[in-house]
């Protein structure tokens, strides 16, 4: 048995379903694994596939497709000395597995299963898996290793039974998604099992945005006191090699990277910017057009946009009608000036007009309204997708989640887009986030440094211009208000009677609660955006769209 190990973890970014490229991503990370005399290579949860394939685990073609790639990267460890503990889809006793399988020169020596398949929020893994039995270490180079799979080590009986069965370090590769505060969580958990236990463990995840959720990578490796050993980078790719000697108390680090862990203002901007990158990148396009109005949602997209893809493959419209004010326009054009953006200005003046006259057989005489204000941001929306459909650049959409809570957008109008980053911000917190971007400027991200928003579009009152002097305050409660209120009921789940202890006024939670629940047939037609909360629209949540519960708590 040796008594020292080096042990490298690739902290990478598959892409769901891309097989061959995966394999290339690992083929690589193996051949750094011999570039730097690892004994053990780990890589992330289903790391082929990609997390999470979802009902691509239904085509047994795409089964067979992922075991072979699974068996060439086995292959691929002959000659190399690197023991490979590859995740991957697996079949055993005839059902389909999340399985990890271990490959040393060119053979595979073991495979575990997951015991514990996540079912909640965002996991659906028992649609598809079978659950293993509590797993047995695998000895490798002489020493046995516990390999938990993410969600086993949420608690604590499989940590428990592997060490208990002779584990002396655990290697647990994660498909774990971010979201506030998770980084802390995550720590918090192994600390506690690792004090259980008495082993160390090292934690790999994967990098990258897929489809709504970012998985924020934070790889990292911890002796038994709790102490962090190893830390990788947040939001990229790193590759982190960990030396550990065998010592009177058991496995310890001799050598470890500890990087500089990000700041909890920068974690949700740097999580828009890598969703954003990624799902465009991802579905094959290269650049983002949206529209620009001079006030601070579209502002930050824009914003977030040059991080993601830097200023020359970021292009902003200004769509003028006679309610946009000068003020406006000007600060949509400094905005893009400080930004470095390519900006136009295509007025909706005459086809507007031109609508409203052709409608007026229809609409008679009634009172202007809603319809002829929506026309307005239709008309936008319709400028925008041919621009994206001649220009090949992907429409940004821009709504933030208070407005998505309480349905203020227009459907097919500013709702149009393939995406929104600002999709789980409250209205307060984007404005925060513009404020501490034009303080900082975060690595990995391609944007100027500066106060790239000017101040002017953070201090004016927030309108939708679609009325002379309108403000969106005309028709929801002040920000702070509002955002206090969603806080509770969306992301807490509190009912009325709780939010009204809290001090908010009965009347106004119950105006908030049946424009949340009437929205939600806006929400289920409305852009994917980035997870940032345990509790985002989209992915994870799931309300029925006609719905007759009112709540009456309190009454
Ligand atoms: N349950 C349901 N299932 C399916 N469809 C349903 C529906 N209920 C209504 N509808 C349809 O939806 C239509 C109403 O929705 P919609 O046309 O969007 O119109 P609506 O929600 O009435 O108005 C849009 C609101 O968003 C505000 N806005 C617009 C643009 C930008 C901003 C901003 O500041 O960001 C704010 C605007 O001031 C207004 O208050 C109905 O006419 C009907 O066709
Ligand atoms: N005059 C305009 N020119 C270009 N785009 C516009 C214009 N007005 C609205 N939009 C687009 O529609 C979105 C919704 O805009 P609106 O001004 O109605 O509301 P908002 O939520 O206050 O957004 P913002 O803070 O960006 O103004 C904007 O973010 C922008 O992308
Ligand atoms: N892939 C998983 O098993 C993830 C589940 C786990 N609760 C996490 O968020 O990290």
């Amino acid at each position: 048995m040796t008594d020292r190990l080096r042990i490298a973890m690739a902290q990478l970014n598959p892409k769901v379903g891309a097989l061959r490229a995966n394999l290339e991503l690992a083929r690589g990370a193996l051949d750094d694994a011999v570039a730097a005399r690892t004994d053990l290579l780990m890589l992330s949860e289903l790391f082929l596939t990609g997390y999470f394939p979802e009902d691509l685990l239904f085509k047994p073609q795409f089964i067979t497709d992922a075991i072979a790639a699974a068996h060439d990267l086995a292959a691929a460890t002959r000659d190399t000395g690197v023991t490979l503990v590859l995740p991957t889809v697996w079949y055993e006793h005839g059902a389909l597995r999340n399985a990890v399988v271990v490959a040393e020169n060119g053979e595979i020596v073991a495979t575990r299963l997951k015991r514990e398949l996540p079912n909640d929020d965002v996991f659906y893994e028992r649609r598809y898996f079978i659950p293993g039995p509590l797993p047995e270490p695998v000895t490798v180079k002489g020493v046995p290793i516990g390999i938990p799979i993410c969600e086993d080590i949420w608690h604590p009986w499989v940590c428990a039974h592997l060490v208990r069965k002779g584990a002396e370090i655990l290697l647990c590769p994660n498909g774990s998604p971010y979201w506030r505060n998770k980084q802390h969580i995550r720590k918090d958990l192994v600390r506690a099992r690792l004090a259980e236990d008495g082993v160390p463990m090292l934690y790999l995840n994967q990098v990258g945005g897929q489809d709504e959720l970012v998985f924020d990578g934070a790889s990292f490796a911890m002796e038994p006191d709790g102490r962090l050993v190893a830390q990788g980078k947040s939001f990229e790719t790193d590759f982190i090699v960990s030396d550990w000697a065998l010592t009177e108390d058991g496995w310890r680090c001799v050598e470890g990277r500890v990087e500089e862990r990000t700041s909890i203002d920068e974690t949700p901007w740097r999580a828009c910017v890598l969703g954003l990158r990624d799902y465009v990148h991802k579905s094959g396009f290269r650049q983002v057009v949206l529209g620009l109005s001079g006030g601070i949602d579209s502002a930050v997209v824009a914003a977030m946009a040059v991080d993601a893809f830097g200023p020359d493959n970021v292009h902003a419209i200004m769509l003028p009608y006679r309610y946009t004010s000068q003020a406006s326009r000007t600060d949509a054009e400094d905005c893009a000036e400080r930004l470095g953006i390519r900006y136009d200005v295509v007025s909706i003046g005459e086809p507007v007009d031109a609508a409203l006259h052709e409608l007026t057989p229809i609409f008679g005489n009634r009172p202007l309204d809603i319809a002829e204000e929506n026309i307005q941001s239709r008309m936008r929306g319709l400028v925008l997708m041919a621009v994206s459909n001649k220009l090949g650049s992907m429409l940004l959409t821009t709504g933030n989640k208070s407005e998505m809570a309480v349905g203020y957008a227009t459907i097919y109008g500013d709702m149009n887009g393939g995406f929104n980053p600002l999709k789980d911000l409250l209205k307060m917190q984007v404005y925060h986030l513009a404020r501490w971007r034009n303080a900082n400027k975060p690595d990995g991200c391609l944007g100027p440094s500066g106060e790239i928003i000017p101040i002017s579009i953070i201090d004016k009152a927030p309108s939708a211009e679609l009325r002379p002097d309108q403000t969106d305050q005309d028709s929801l409660p002040p920000y702070p208000v509002l955002d206090a209120v969603l806080e509770a009921m969306v992301e807490q789940e509190l009912s009325v009677a709780e939010i009204v202890a809290k001090g908010h006024d009965r009347a106004l939670v119950k105006h908030i609660e049946k424009l949340v629940n009437i929205a939600e047939y806006k929400r289920r037609q409305s852009a994917p955006g980035v997870k940032l909360t345990p509790k985002a629209f989209g992915i994870g949540r799931k309300y029925p769209i006609t719905n007759g519960y009112r709540d009456e708590s309190g009454s």
